[in-house]
Order: C-alpha cells, then structure tokens, then sequence
C-alpha cells in the first residue's frame, strides 16, 4: 500500500482545557472555518478529542449538524464495568459515537504511571467496542540525549501493540510524540519525525507483516502549528498529527487540517 493510500488524519487532543459550552462553540467555528475554505476531508480526516464532559454535547452537535468532524476520547478504563470509581469504560464511549480514543498519552504514562501493559489493555478495550485507538509513544529527553530515542520508542510499541492481530494492526493509529516537543514549542524537525516513524513502521513490518505496516497510521505529535505542518507531512511515514494546545483555536487547527495547502518551511 502507497503512503497515498492512508487517509491522513489530524487529531485535536484538547486535554483538560473547554467546558461544554466552549466545546460547542469551538467544533461549531471549527466546522464553519472548514467548510468555507472547502475542506476535501479525503485529503485530511479531523478529529476532535475533548474531555469527557463535553463528548455529549459534541456528539449532538455533529449529529444535529451533520458534521463531517469526527470526536474521540482521551482515555478509557482497563475494565468493561463495575465499581470503579471514576473511571469511564469502551462502552460508554462508544454508545457517545466516539470514534478513536487515545491511549498512553506521555502524560498518563507519566502522571499516573501508565505502563505499555496498561496502555495495551485500553487499545484493546477501545478497539473491541468498535473505536479505534490513537496509541501514544515517544521519549523523553534524557533518552533523546543518550541516542536512544529510536529503541526506547519501539519497545513502547512492542508492548503496546501486544496480542493484536496484522489485519487490526492494520486499522490502529501511533502517534509518536517526542515528550520533549510537547507543549514546549520545541517542534521534532521533519527528519526527527521521519527518523522514528519510519523505524516504527519498519518494527511493524517485521512483527506483523508487510500489510499491517502499509495500513498503520502513524501520527507526529508535538508543537504542531499551521506554520510547521506542511514540512512534517511531506515525510513519507508521517500520516498525520496529533496537537495539543494548537487544535484550541478553530482558525489555528483550521490550518493545520488544510496540511495541503500550507507551505512547506
Ligand atoms: O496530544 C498532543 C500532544 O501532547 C502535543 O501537544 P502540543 O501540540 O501542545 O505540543
């Protein structure tokens, strides 16, 4: 499969930033700014991925307006049900028509101590109620110092995509996010993104076969800008993005969804 042939999607991962009002009215201008620049969303599917409160108010909006803005969730339980307090399952979130859910975020992996186990127990709960996880790995500068980015960054994967089959493999979506670039303004250069993408892809070849790597998703997260998106994009194993504080402004996330037109720096 031609890198052509994987959509590239753009994910906004809001963190803990919009109540539900503000959710609205973000996907709202977000959606008008998109359709008046007409948007082709086979060149770029977007994604926004608010807190859990908002996930219902976003998903009567798309429903209401019949947006072609797809929504997912940040995080999702290891269990299915039961008494786990403040925990919220797969199958809440797919009965909210959530379409991705990411996983081992940096900062679960880091604030709550989220192992590739953990993280590889979400993936499969949110992939077996039907949404698709957006896998997160990537190193932290110490590692990046010691030249150990590239191996640190596929153990992750090994462990996180443990137990899926080459036909799902297929389906998912890795983000790789350097944690040193995140929310730092400290942008991976488009050959640092390329660099592990590209072995991350090579990883999956061997351990799942050569379909599962040409269907793979893999997404570049990290101080990602209209003004930066189109030198990260023009790297062959870059499908797409995952931002954080950009995809807070319709007009900013706007143009990173519209890749395609932005100069490439
Ligand atoms: O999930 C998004 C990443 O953490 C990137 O965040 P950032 O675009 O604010 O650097």
């Amino acid at each position: 499969m031609a890198a052509s042939a994987r959509t590239p999607l753009m994910a906004g991962n809001w963190k803990m930033n919009l109540n539900h009002q503000e959710a609205v009215h973000l996907v709202q201008k977000l959606a008008w700014t998109l359709s008046d620049k007409r948007h082709d969303y086979a060149k770029a599917e977007v994604v926004v991925i608010p807190p859990f409160t908002d996930l219902r108010s976003v998903q009567t909006l798309v429903d209401g307006d019949r947006l072609a803005v797809k929504y997912g969730a940040q995080d999702v339980s290891v269990h299915e049900s039961g008494a786990y307090t403040g925990e919220i399952s797969s199958g809440m979130l797919a009965k909210l028509g959530c379409s991705y859910v990411v996983v081992g975020h940096s900062e679960r992996r880091e604030y709550h101590a989220e192992t590739d186990a953990i993280v590889n127990a979400k993936a499969h709960r949110a992939l077996g109620d039907g949404m698709t996880p957006i896998v997160c790995v990537g190193e932290g500068l110490e590692v990046r110092q010691a030249g150990e980015h590239v191996a640190y960054t596929l153990a992750q994967v090994d462990g996180s995509l443990a137990g899926f089959t080459p036909e799902q493999v297929a389906g998912l979506v890795v983000a790789y996010e350097p944690v040193w670039a995140i929310g730092t303004g400290e942008v991976a250069t488009p050959d640092d993104a390329q660099e592990v993408c590209s072995a991350i892809r090579a990883r999956i070849a061997e351990t799942h076969g050569a379909d599962a790597a040409a269907g793979l998703r893999i997404l570049y997260g990290g101080s990602v800008k209209a003004a930066n998106v189109a030198g990260i994009m023009a790297k062959d194993d870059v499908d797409g993005c995952l931002v954080g504080g950009a995809s807070l402004q319709a007009d900013e996330f706007g143009g990173i969804c519209r890749f395609y037109d932005m100069p490439a720096l």
